[in-house]
């Protein structure tokens, strides 16, 4: 008997599947036949419905094999299923290849991460404390380790 932290109701055909004991991610599998041109998105019928228990999420992660041989990716990624959500799981699918990719029934697309939230209180205030990082971001440490001891110019 596998360890489960959290049982997921479901209906419809194909099933979630974890392929290993230990994956993070269970394959989602399309219920319809679709083809995307390059540049193209398109949502994609799982077939399934779930009702995750509250304080759970599902995020819809790419396929890294998808991804590294097609250039096929999640649009959205990770695509939010949320616990109250009783509609089909959809997958929003694009093409970022140079050729055309085709789904099958039954092929797996995407895969399910199950994760606990939390749910937050978002407090106004006037001003918020101070910190160590303060308004830095977006790239504000560098993006190699040479950044922190030269410049382009002095590495050239
Ligand atoms: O990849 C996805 C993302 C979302 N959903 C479903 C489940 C989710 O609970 C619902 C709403 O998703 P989200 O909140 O991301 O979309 P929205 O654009 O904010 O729509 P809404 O106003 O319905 O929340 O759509 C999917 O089936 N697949
Ligand atoms: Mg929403």
């Amino acid at each position: 008997m596998p360890m489960t932290d959290a049982q997921i109701l479901v209906t419809g055909e194909n099933t979630p599947e974890y392929a290993h004991p230990g994956d993070a991610g269970a394959d989602l599998r399309a219920s319809e036949a679709i083809t995307l041109e390059p540049g193209d998105r398109a949502l994609v019928a799982t077939g399934i419905r779930i009702a995750l228990p509250d304080g759970f999420v599902g995020l819809v992660h790419p396929r890294s094999g998808l991804a590294a041989k097609h250039g096929v990716t999640v649009l959205n990624t990770p695509g939010t299923i949320d616990a109250g959500y009783r509609g089909e799981v959809k997958v929003i699918l694009a093409n970022l290849g140079r050729e055309p990719f085709s789904v099958e029934p039954g092929d797996r697309i995407a895969q399910l991460v199950v994760q606990r939230v939390e749910r937050a209180e978002f407090i106004r205030v006037e001003q918020l404390p101070g910190s160590d990082r303060g308004e830095g971001g977006f790239g504000s440490t560098g993006h190699r380790a040479a950044d922190e001891t030269t410049t382009d110019q002095e590495s050239a």
